[in-house]
C-alpha cells in the first residue's frame, strides 16, 4: 500500500503490526481521558476510545495524513478490563481469567478533519486453570504491567491461552486484515 498516515499510539506493539501492512506512517501519541462512561458498553467504550485517539491527532494538527488510533481491552463477565493498576489488581484479573474465555475487544478508527471510520474486532480467548505460583512469578517477570487485562499473547502470556477464536493480531493490539479493509474504506472516503 502506496499510502503514508500518522500513527496515534505509544504502543511498540502497534507499530510493528502497522510495519506489517507495508504502510509508511509517523507514530505521536496522544494523551487521550481513557475512563469509561457509566454504564458504557465495553464494546462501545473501546470504539469510542479508538475513535477519540485518531480525532485527538487530527485536533493536535495532524492534519495532512489520516490518522489512525486504537484502543484495546480485555472483557470478562461484560466488564472492561485496561492495564493492571498493581499486583493485587492483576492477581484478581487472572484469578478471574483462570479456566475460562473471554473477549478481548480491539478498535480501529482512522480520522481527518473530513471523516472518521472505525471497525471493532472481538476475539475469544480461553485461559487454562492457572496456579497462584504461576500468577505470582508472571507478575515479576515485568510483562503484565503495561498491558490491557494484564498479558501478553505474543510474550510469557502465550503459554497460558489454551484456545483463540477471532484474530491474534488484534489480541497483540491491531488486526491487520480489518485495519487493511478500514484503510482501503477510508481512502474511497
Ligand atoms: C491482551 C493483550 C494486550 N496487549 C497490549 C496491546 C496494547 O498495547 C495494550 C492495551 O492498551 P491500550 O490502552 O489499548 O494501548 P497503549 O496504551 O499500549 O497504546 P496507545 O493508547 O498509545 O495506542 O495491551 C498485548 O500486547 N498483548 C495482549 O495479549
Amino acid at each position: 500500500m502506496q499510502t503514508a498516515i500518522y500513527l496515534a499510539s505509544a504502543s511498540p506493539r502497534r507499530k510493528e503490526l502497522l510495519s506489517q501492512l507495508g504502510v509508511e506512517f509517523s507514530q505521536f501519541s496522544v494523551d487521550a481521558d481513557e475512563s469509561q462512561f457509566p454504564n458504557e458498553a465495553p464494546r462501545d467504550y473501546v470504539e469510542r476510545l479508538a475513535r477519540l485517539k485518531a480525532q485527538s491527532g487530527v485536533a493536535m494538527g495532524y492534519t495532512d495524513r489520516p490518522v489512525l488510533g486504537s484502543d484495546t481491552v480485555v472483557v470478562i463477565d461484560d466488564t472492561a478490563l485496561g492495564k493492571p493498576l498493581d499486583q493485587a489488581d492483576f492477581t484478581a484479573t487472572m484469578k478471574r481469567l483462570s479456566g475460562r474465555t473471554h473477549q478481548v475487544m480491539t478498535a480501529v478508527a482512522i480520522a481527518d478533519s473530513e471523516q472518521v471510520k472505525s471497525c471493532l474486532v472481538v476475539t475469544d480467548v480461553t485461559f487454562k486453570p492457572l496456579s497462584d505460583a504461576e500468577i505470582d512469578a508472571y507478575w515479576h517477570s515485568g510483562e503484565p504491567q503495561d498491558k490491557a487485562g494484564g498479558y501478553g499473547i505474543q510474550g510469557l502470556g502465550g503459554r497460558f491461552v489454551s484456545h483463540l477464536s477471532g484474530s491474534y493480531f488484534a489480541v497483540v493490539g491491531l488486526p491487520l486484515y480489518e485495519t487493511e479493509q478500514l484503510l482501503n474504506e477510508f481512502l474511497r472516503g
